[in-house]
């Protein structure tokens, strides 16, 4: 079993997503508003739809903290919709009489899914005739839960170990950064302000116009995530289990964000066109013990932390709802016919680094629970220095 586990739940229109963190330590430091940071964070982004101006996340603990501390109890987050009232009736829990649903324009059946979507494997999986019960849940306002979620194992990972993440965007459609520098947790608010999320200024540049061509073309754009953790300990994860190992957790992770279709711990696919000799991070002796002479493996060998910063990617597909819209069937008639559209999102890479992150600080916190131990901050933080003091190879 995790030491850590997560749990999300709610629907994209409904009243409310509600998230569960159960194993967190007592004392870590936390408040509403850190937690709505990272939610204000996620909608960031040049080419999000129509609904990221409108809408807002109105964040509230329901469980597990006091005082601004965690409790050891599981931590209960919800997340509620301010465009609640206007679903109202379509999204309601209980029965509604068929002549008041047949009023609610919201509620036309959609029986013309998308291709990318969940709408047409859904509808066919849970027995639907209308895409709207599959897309509901299918849809990316699902991450506001685990970006809440991922804020508390942040703040866990930094007052516990003092480990730190970032994410910035690395690829967007055909624009992508040539540099190699990587930024750190306190280039936060610089990547904040910039319109991708992007690190070098030149890439972002031409990240914006890849969005707005496609915006005039009707078209939609993924793009490339990466994912930086500084401060890990060597040895989270394990080489002796598959499902133990740190690579294969963190993969599963953030293919399970909407859209996220590629995972690579550091320079991932671009090691097989290369000889090992330039394919590893030789091992050097350093002032502090040992040392990489570079970030190749991504700061995870034999599915262990290495104790070099983690570097971790993920690409994400174009958005689906294509304005200029595909070619699909109308389950209602078996005709040809074009997906269903109303709006959506251009381009959601920069949204996709936010929630990168918040996944990989739950893998990460789960790792060092399980390698540390401990039911209260103190406690893990002083197992994590011991085990740091006594390590057999420094
Ligand atoms: C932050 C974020 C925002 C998204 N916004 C949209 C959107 O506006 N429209 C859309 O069709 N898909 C959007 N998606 C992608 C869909 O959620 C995703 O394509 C769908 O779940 C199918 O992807 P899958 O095959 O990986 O499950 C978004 C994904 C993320 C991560
Ligand atoms: C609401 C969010 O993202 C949504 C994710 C999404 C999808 O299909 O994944 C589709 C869009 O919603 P709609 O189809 O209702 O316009 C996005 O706005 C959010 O991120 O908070």
């Amino acid at each position: 079993m995790s030491a850590l586990r997560w749990l999300t739940a709610g629907e994209s229109h409904g009243p409310a997503l509600t998230a569960v963190l159960e194993g967190l330590p007592s004392g870590v430091r936390i408040s509403t508003e850190e937690v709505a940071d990272a939610l204000a964070r996620r909608r960031l982004g040049h080419g999000r739809g129509a609904r990221m101006a409108f809408e807002r996340d109105e964040v509230a603990f329901a469980g597990g903290i006091r005082h601004g501390h965690t409790l050891g109890s599981p931590v209960a987050v919800r997340v509620a919709n301010s465009e609640w009232p206007k679903w109202r009736t379509v999204m309601a829990a209980d029965p509604v009489p068929v002549d008041v649903l047949a009023g609610q324009a919201r509620n036309a059946p959609l029986t013309r899914p998308r291709p990318g979507h969940a709408d047409l494997a859904g509808m066919q999986k849970y027995g639907f005739d209308d895409a709207r019960p599959v897309l509901e849940r299918a849809s990316a306002r699902e991450t506001a839960a685990r970006v809440a979620l991922g804020s508390l194992a942040e703040a866990f990972l930094r007052q516990a170990y003092g480990i730190a993440l970032v994410a910035h965007v690395v690829a967007l459609g055909a624009a992508r950064s040539a540099s190699a520098a990587l930024p750190g947790p306190e280039d936060t608010a610089r990547l904040d302000a910039d319109p991708v999320r992007c690190f070098d200024a030149g890439a972002s540049a031409a990240m914006v116009a890849e969005v707005d061509r496609a915006h005039v073309a009707g078209d939609t754009l993924g793009g490339v995530v990466e994912v930086v953790a500084y401060g890990l300990p060597p040895g989270l994860g394990s080489h002796v289990h598959w499902d133990r190992r740190l690579d294969a957790r963190l993969a599963g992770a953030l293919m399970g964000i909407q859209a996220i279709k590629g995972v690579e711990l550091g320079e991932g696919f671009a090691l097989a066109r290369v000889p090992g000799s330039l394919a590893h991070d030789e091992i050097v002796p350093g002032a502090d013990g040992v040392r990489r002479a570079t970030g190749r493996s991504g700061g995870v060998e034999g599915g262990m932390s290495t104790g070099e910063a983690l570097r971790v990617r993920a690409a994400m597909k174009p958005i689906a709802t294509v304005p200029r819209a595909l070619a699909t069937v109308d389950t209602a008639t078996g005709e040809a016919a074009v997906a269903h559209h109303q709006r959506s999102d251009v381009c959601a890479v920069p949204a996709a680094a936010v929630v990168a992150q918040a996944v990989t600080a739950l893998v990460l916190a789960d790792a060092a629970l399980e390698k540390f131990g401990g039911d209260s901050v103190p406690e893990t933080a002083r197992n994590h220095r011991a085990y740091l003091t006594h390590l057999t190879v420094r």
